[in-house]
């Protein structure tokens, strides 16, 4: 590798990063060496092959000494290491530092038989030409021209063979040969050589002179060489000089080199740690660019909320100065007004000043009025102590006004004709009276001669109600049993008559009564009591008096107690399963049903649940057996308990409201079967009541009460000495009910008659 020449390896690994000064180093160390006459050679190039000590021997040197313009050469030159033997034609240049020993030049054999091979004319034309020579073999001496008068080719072994005096014909030296090689001249003014005649063996003698010719030729020729020689010598020892000092400079430019690899690895080192630092730079800058990004984005919603919170702050001050426009035009109003309030506080003060003496005055006035209160409220309450005296006083009056009217009253009630029931004379007169109590019942017969004679039937009862009476007529006549019942006596209300009489309507009114439906005309007497009976309690709690109701309602069909209210009539009636229901007195001797169910009435709202139960429980038995309704006794009980917590009284009343079945009688009926069996239940229930009305009425020691299921129910509301009953004897006034009309009068009349004892009010225990 020559000195000075930069390996290709070496440029492509130089680091691109390298800066200035390390590319200018490469550039100066890639440019050629210049030989000591470069600068007379300025163009010259050379590539000069030497062997570097680290190589060994073996290793090839090349200079390349360009060309000289159009006298440059090129010079090749191999190095075998120890000097080859046989390589007399090279020489050392004296003191070579720089110089490895067998490094020396050798000219290889092949020079001198290759020249010995030539005709001296070829070789003396080609070197009067000036062309090279061509000893070397290619590749080994490509071509060397030499200046000056040394110009001609040195070295040449070729003399040394001629020397050897050989026959050119045997030794093969080139004969001259006639012709214009013989004409040419040689450059290093000898002239040219001298010819060799050909000759015969015999010419010894004139071979000799050719060979001495030749020899005197050949030592001139010699002698020239070697003035030629020497000068080669002092350019080789200048070569040799300059080579030494390319070595230096190859040493240094080699530090250099190494120097600077050692930098291009350190800058590699450097580069890739600046590479990862550079990417993880780049990361951190794309982290950081997006975080700006996103910092961006947020301070731009941030900047356009600022812009509408300023927008809006804009608005909302110019609205505030155009208020505190309008604040400042009405405080200059306002202290103007100021100044007339003052004026008008200082009168105000005036006034007030009066007020204040007219307030002391009143407070004084306040104080009195609160003694007069204070005496008022003492008043009110002997007042009040006074009116609970009167209130049992009242009660006391009230029942004797009952028993005066007498405890057991009968009212008739005619029902209007409907329909049909028209056809016919009206069987049903009723005198006009004051006290509205007489009725007459006209019965048209045929006596035995045939002749229609008709028989006027008057009655007379405690009141007569006409078909045109309201239900509100008939409730009027009823609340103060009622009103009795709240003071603590057994009630007992019943109704009597022939089916279709008006028993329901009177007793009950409508079939089914809802919550909304208080205020109707035709609600009967359980509703409209059961509503007197909430208002007046409500008015008593204000005397003391506290209320507690609960009622039942049952039924007696064919001598058989059902219960209305049992939730599970429907199932129950079907299967036969409903438990037991005996009459027995209890320990206060109060009748009571077993196994009953008793409902606590503590509302309006819980009557009428408990009236449509028992007319939804009805209206099943009713399926079951025809026009049962009809057929059975209900009977609605509410118990009564009063409590006065001021004056320590307390009541205990029962209230029976009972609507008998029908009480045609049994021949009219014309019934059989089942209807038979239920018209003699009917029938002895209502003779049983009869008896015990009698009996009541006799004061007969023994009342028949256990003699049916009914006035053993109505044991203690019928005439036990304190009992009030009132019966209401309902009548068909069409003419196809005369009969059964007349029945129910008389039935009643016997009722009526009766003289029941001194009722005596029971006490609550
Ligand atoms: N005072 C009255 N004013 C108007 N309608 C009446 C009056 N009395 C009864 N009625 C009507 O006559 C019909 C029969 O009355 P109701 O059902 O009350 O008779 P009843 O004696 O209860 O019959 P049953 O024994 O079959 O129950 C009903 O349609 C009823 O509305």
């Amino acid at each position: 590798m020559g000195t000075g020449i930069i390996p290709p390896g070496s440029m492509l690994r130089a680091p691109s990063k390298i800066g200035a000064p390390g590319k200018r180093k490469l550039t100066e160390a890639s440019s050629p060496v210049k030989a000591p006459n470069d600068s007379t050679h300025p163009a010259a190039k050379r590539q000069i092959k030497a062997p570097v000590p680290k190589l060994g021997n073996t290793t090839e040197r090349t200079v390349h000494a360009g060309r000289r313009s159009s006298q440059g050469f090129k010079v090749t030159a191999k190095s075998a290491g120890a000097s080859q033997p046989g390589a007399a034609t090279s020489r050392q240049s004296g003191p070579r530092p720089a110089m490895r020993p067998g490094a020396a030049r050798r000219i290889p054999p092949n020079r001198t038989s290759v020249t010995q091979g030539r005709q001296p004319g070829a070789r003396d034309a080609a070197r009067a030409k000036g062309v090279q020579s061509n000893l070397a073999p290619p590749g080994s001496i490509k071509r060397r021209r030499l200046d000056g008068p040394a110009g001609t080719q040195s070295g040449s072994p070729s003399n040394g063979g001629v020397s050897a005096l050989p026959h050119p014909a045997k030794t093969g030296l080139a004969v001259p040969s006639d012709g214009p090689e013989d004409e040419a001249s040689d450059d290093d003014g000898l002239g040219p050589q001298p010819k060799i005649k050909d000759r015969p063996e015999s010419d010894v003698q004139g071979r000799l002179r050719d060979l001495e010719r030749l020899t005197a030729y050949m030592i001139e020729k010699t002698r020239t060489a070697k003035k030629a020689k020497n000068q080669l010598r002092v350019e080789l020892d200048n070569n040799s000089t300059h080579v030494a000092q390319l070595e230096l400079e190859k040493g240094m430019l080699t530090a250099k080199v190494e120097a600077a690899e050692k930098q291009v690895s350190e800058l590699q080192a450097e580069k890739r740690s600046r590479e990862m630092e550079m990417e993880s730079v780049e990361r951190q800058h794309r982290s950081q660019i997006s975080q700006l990004q996103d910092e961006q984005h947020q301070l731009q919603k941030t900047v356009s909320q600022l812009r509408e919170e300023l927008d809006t702050a804009s608005a909302s001050l110019k609205s505030k100065r155009e208020e505190c426009v309008r604040l400042e035009a009405t405080v200059s109003k306002q202290a103007s007004d100021q100044v007339e309030l003052e004026s008008s506080c200082r009168g105000l003060r005036a006034k007030v000043e009066q007020l204040e003496d007219v307030v002391s005055e009143r407070e004084i006035r306040i104080a009195e009025l609160e003694e007069d209160v204070a005496s008022r409220c003492h008043t009110i309450e002997e007042l009040e102590a006074k009116l609970r005296k009167e209130e049992t006083l009242r009660r006391g009056l009230h029942n004797t006004i009952q028993e005066l009217k007498g405890n057991i009253r009968v009212f008739c009630r005619v029902r209007p004709l409907c329909g049909d029931e028209a056809e016919g004379k009206a069987p049903i007169t009723l005198p006009s009276c004051e006290d509205h109590n007489q009725i007459e019942l006209t019965q048209t017969s045929e006596n035995a001669l045939g002749r229609a004679t008709a028989k006027t039937f008057p009655f007379k009862f405690d009141r007569v109600f006409s078909p045109e009476s309201t239900q509100d007529a008939v409730f009027d006549e009823v609340s103060q049993l009622i009103q009795s019942a709240l003071d603590g006596y057994p009630v007992c209300i019943f109704a009597y008559g022939q089916t279709g009489s008006g028993k329901t309507h009177t007793m009950q009114g409508p079939d089914s009564i809802s919550t909304q439906d208080m205020d109707r005309p035709d609600l009967g007497i359980i509703p409209r009591a059961v509503r007197q009976i909430y208002e007046t309690t409500s008015k008593l709690a204000q005397r003391g008096w506290e209320y507690s109701l609960e009622g039942q309602f049952l039924e007696i069909y064919n001598e058989t107690i059902q219960d209305l209210l049992a939730p599970t009539t429907r199932n129950t009636q079907a299967s036969g399963k409903q438990a037991k229901l005996d009459i027995y007195q209890d320990n206060e001797g109060h009748t009571r049903v077993k196994n009953v169910t008793t409902v606590s009435v503590d509302s309006a709202e819980r009557v009428h649940w408990l009236l449509a139960r028992a007319a939804e429980n009805r209206t099943v038995a009713a399926t079951n057996c025809n026009e049962r309704s009809s057929r059975s006794h209900s009977v609605f009980t509410l118990y009564l308990q009063g409590k006065n917590s001021l004056t320590g009284e307390s009541s205990s009343g029962v209230l029976n409201l009972i609507d008998l079945a029908g009480s045609e009688r049994l021949s009219s009926s014309g019934s059989s079967g089942d209807r038979l069996k239920e018209t003699q239940a009917i029938n002895k229930s209502l003779a049983c009541l009869g008896d015990v009305i009698a009996a009541l009425a006799k004061g007969n020691r023994h009342i028949p009460y256990r003699n049916s299921k009914l006035t053993h129910l109505l044991q203690e509301s019928l005439g036990a000495g304190n009992s009030k009953t009132l019966m209401f004897v309902c009548v068909n006034p069409s003419p196809a009910s005369t009969q059964e009309s007349l029945c129910s009068l008389q039935f009643a009349t016997k009722v009526n008659s009766c003289q029941i004892g001194t009722a005596k009010r029971q006490a609550a225990s």
